[in-house]
Order: structure tokens, then sequence, then C-alpha cells
């Protein structure tokens, strides 16, 4: 994947150029107001740039060179966002189709692997609204899986989900990731999902990419002070202390403040 993106949004200029793997996660980091959304919009063909190059593999999807723009329907980019926005009256099997019905012919991702690696088959007849917050990002995942996209962009997908679901939708996008090995690009402030599911990050601060490289090069791994072993008890350098009142789910890691 490379990608090439400068556009001006009133103050802000956004200048990045970027590669990532095709069989793996790119993660876009930084801050609030890095420009990662403005960069995403690029790559989906969502925005127009003054200068851009888009590319999956061979396929050119933008190159302002030539003027050459994929609109955003035939980009085959599969999107998943903060939440779900799955349609709320169709069951989660009929949201699963919908992102099929959109694939055009192509099914190199069969729908039965893919509802097997998200542990999916048991909620197929249920409403978006009767799921939980983790299982909607789940089907979200599936559905935009089954458009075949050549990408998939993922934007933040874990931020809206509490601690305990965020680590468990995290393992889903980690198998998804072994089992189908497509280019995936990922926005995210957390450095644990960096970490996790990155190949490559790219790190943006004021519309500029500031460095290239692996996760773990790039961010060091964020210290655990303290984690639940047990309701109201939290290990801290290796000692059990009961915490009254305390109500975050067991393996939560704790940050402490003075
Ligand atoms: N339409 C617009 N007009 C003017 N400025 C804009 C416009 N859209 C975005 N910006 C500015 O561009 C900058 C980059 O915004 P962008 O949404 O890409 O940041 P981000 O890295 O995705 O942030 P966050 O993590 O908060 O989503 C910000 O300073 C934002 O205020």
């Amino acid at each position: 994947m490379r990608v090439l993106a400068e556009r001006r949004l009133g103050d802000f200029r956004l200048s990045v150029a970027f590669a990532g793997p095709e069989d793996g996660a790119t993660i876009l980091f930084g801050p609030s107001g890095a420009g990662k959304s403005a960069t995403l919009a690029v790559v989906a063909g969502l925005a127009q740039a003054e200068r851009a190059l888009v590319a999956i593999g061979d396929r050119v999807l933008t190159d302002t060179a030539t003027g050459r723009c994929v609109p955003p329907e035939r980009r085959r980019i599969g999107i998943v966002h903060q939440d779900a926005r799955l349609f709320p009256h169709m069951s989660v099997a009929r949201n699963l189709t919908y992102g099929q019905r959109r694939a055009g012919g192509r099914d190199r991702i069969a729908a039965e692997a893919v509802v097997d690696v998200l542990a999916i088959r048991s909620l197929l007849d249920r409403a978006p609204r009767d799921l939980s917050g983790g299982e909607r990002q789940r089907v979200a995942l599936g559905r935009a899986m089954l458009s075949q996209p050549d990408l998939l962009l993922l934007d933040e997908p874990l931020s809206a989900l509490d601690a305990a679901r965020r680590g468990e939708v995290m393992t889903f996008v980690l198998a998804l990731k072994r089992r189908f090995a497509l280019p995936m690009l990922y926005v995210t402030h957390s450095v644990e999902e960096a970490r996790t599911l990155g190949d490559h990050c790219v790190l943006l601060d004021a519309g500029q990419v500031t460095a290239q490289g692996t996760p773990a090069d790039l961010l060091p791994a964020p210290t655990r002070l303290g984690e639940v072993v047990a309701p109201g008890v939290v290990l801290i350098a290796g000692q059990r202390i009961a915490v009254p009142g305390l109500d975050a789910p067991v393996g939560t890691a704790l940050r402490l403040e003075k």
C-alpha cells in the first residue's frame, strides 16, 4: 500500500507519504488533530487532495498526476468506524450479506470462515440492538470483510469500548489479520493496539509524518502499574492490595495517579 496526500483544510496543512505491507497492518498513530482522519478520507476517496497517490499493490486508486480517481464505492475498501453503524432494521445475518452483495461477485473471503473467526454464528438471527458493543464491532468487522476488500480501513475501531471489551475485540482483529492476510490501515491513539496489531507504524503530528518503523521501535510499551487480579484486588509490584469499592473487571490494567 502506498499513500501520498497533500491537502489544505482551513489553516491545517496535511502533507504525508508512507508505504505499508500488502499483507499486514499499518498503524496511523498520532494525537488528536494530527491529520489521521484527513488521511483516511483521501485513501477512501471521500476527499479531494491537491496532490495524492493511493495504490494497493499495483491497483492505483488515486493519482492526481494522471487525473485518476476511482470513486469510493469502487475502491474495494472495507471501513470499520468507532461505532459499528450496523443497519438497525436488519438481522446480523442480513448485515453480513449486505457486505457480500456489494462485493460484485468476488468471493476470496468466505462467509463461513469470517463467521467462524469472529465467533458470531450464535448471533446471526439477532437484531443489532440486542448485541453488546463488542459483539456489534465484531459484526461490523464481518460486514466489512465480506465486501471482499483489497484494503481494510479501521478508524479507531475499539475506542468506544470499555477496557475488557477492547482487549477481546482486539484479539478478533488479530485473528482476522492472521487468517486473511490483507492490508489494513488502522488508526489508533492506543500504544497497546499499535504494538499488538501493527506490522508497520506511521507517526503523525501536525499533518506531517514524524517517524515510520515497527511499532515496537517507535512506541515503548506502557508501564502497567497495577492489574486487577480478583474483584476488588489489585496486584501492584507483586503485592495483592485490597481496594474497597473498586469495580473494574479482573484483567484491567490500572495506571495509578499520585
Ligand atoms: N473542514 C475543515 N476545515 C478546517 N479545518 C479542518 C477541517 N477538517 C479538519 N480540519 C482540521 O484538520 C486537522 C486534522 O484533523 P483530523 O480530523 O484529520 O485529525 P485526527 O488526527 O483524525 O484527530 P482525532 O484523533 O481527534 O480524530 C485538525 O486541526 C482539524 O481541526
